[in-house]
């Protein structure tokens, strides 16, 4: 199989890359810029030297679509939706790591990230890639709009109770952290070290552009569940992202059969692991891993239910649930070449 990458250079790119080269089924890889074509990747990145050798393409979305089998758009939001469309109506398979494609409906798309949304031709026939909870239609799909960083350890933190309308429908808060690569390559004021290091940030409160995305999967589950309270911080870390999700269920429950739903749910999946009681995953458990870890407890004064879910944001928040939709997409097992276990410490 082909493959392409465009937004090569970026951190996510860069995470493609290397996991395309250990994929057995990946035979040619080619890669594109839309600032240094020609320039040869190792000289950007030099940690590549040593392996195969790979020159930075221009973008043709003709020839790519032609030659190609899977491409995967590694690009800021608002490339995307004006690319996919050039991409389409060949055997190529595009899979978006961008948010470009996941909002289905264009008004909301347009008031949370500021930007012209993607025809609705494009839109419609984007499938939101969750594996662990929309297997079905990700094997079918032609277009995959790869989840969020924050949707993704919130929603695998949040579905096994949400699915089965056991949520009281106000009662959702998430409290979410971000290490600095969450941010991309490109330094801002936020993200300069000088002022990330040794400091804790709240940011984009109660307007953050996830949140139609989570609200827009969690409804598809449970249709009268309420607007969510969702916060995200910066750590000054370089990988990882925790979700600390607070709720209230509708009925009492044992702490040890809210585990058991989701050990039912996830025992089936290969890259969510559920603790045992007492147990919380942190980031470092699944640094550089597909994993997403989940730990959970009912506070025996309140009531409230503690879900604390853990990714790496560029892995299974980005290039490696990618590959994994990709493995979906294409009949391969899903767990092909995404063997790296958490690097640690
Ligand atoms: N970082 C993360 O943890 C996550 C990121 N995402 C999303 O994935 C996407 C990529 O993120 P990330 O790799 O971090 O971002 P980066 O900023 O690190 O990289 C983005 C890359 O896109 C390319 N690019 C920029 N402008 C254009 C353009 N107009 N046309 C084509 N290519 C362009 C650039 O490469 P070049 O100049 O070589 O073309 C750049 O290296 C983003 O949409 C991001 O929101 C999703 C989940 C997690
Ligand atoms: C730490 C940090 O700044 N993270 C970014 C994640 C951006 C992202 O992944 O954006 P899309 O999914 O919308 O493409 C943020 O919070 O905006």
């Amino acid at each position: 199989m082909k493959a392409g990458i465009v937004g090569a250079t970026g951190y996510g790119g860069i995470e493609l890359l290397r996991l395309l080269t250990n994929h057995p089924q990946v035979k040619a890889i080619t890669l594109f810029s839309s600032s240094q074509a020609g320039e040869k990747f190792e000289n950007i990145y030099p940690q590549f030297r040593g392996g195969e050798s790979y020159v930075l393409h221009d973008l043709e979305p003709e020839k790519m679509k032609e030659d190609l089998d899977v491409i995967f758009l590694a690009t800021p939001s608002g490339v995307s939706s004006q690319l996919t469309p050039q991409l389409q109506g060949s055997h190529a398979k595009v899979i978006d790591l961008s948010g470009d494609l996941r909002i289905k409906e264009p008004a909301t798309y347009e008031q949370w990230y500021k930007k012209e949304a993607a025809p609705d031709g494009t839109l419609g026939n984007a499938v939101y890639g969750l594996p662990e909870w929309n297997q079905e239609q990700i094997e079918k799909a032609d277009l995959i709009a790869n989840p969020g960083c924050y949707p993704t350890a919130t929603l695998l933190g949040l579905g096994p109770v949400v699915k089965e309308g056991l949520v009281k429908p106000d009662s959702i808060v998430i409290d979410a952290k971000s290490g600095v690569s969450g941010a991309g390559k490109n330094p801002n004021p936020i993200t300069h070290f000088a002022h990330a290091q040794e400091n804790f940030q709240i940011y984009k409160v109660n307007q953050h552009q996830h949140i139609p995305e989570i609200e827009q999967q969690l409804t598809i589950w449970d249709d009268q569940l309420e607007p969510v309270t969702f916060s995200t911080h910066l750590v000054p870390m370089t990988r990882g992202i925790m979700a600390t999700i607070y709720l209230q269920l509708k009925e009492g429950m044992s702490e040890e059969d809210l585990r058991q739903k989701f050990k039912s749910y996830y025992e089936p999946q290969p890259f969510v692991r559920v603790r045992e009681s007492g147990g919380f995953p942190c980031t470092k458990d699944v640094y550089g891993s597909n994993f997403c870890d989940i730990g959970l407890t009912i506070d025996a004064r309140t009531k409230r239910v503690t879900i604390v879910s853990v990714i790496d944001n560029l892995m299974k928040g980005a290039a490696s649930q990618a590959v994994q939709n990709m493995n979906l997409v294409f009949q391969y097992d899903e767990r092909t070449g995404l063997a790296p276990l958490p690097v640690y410490p």
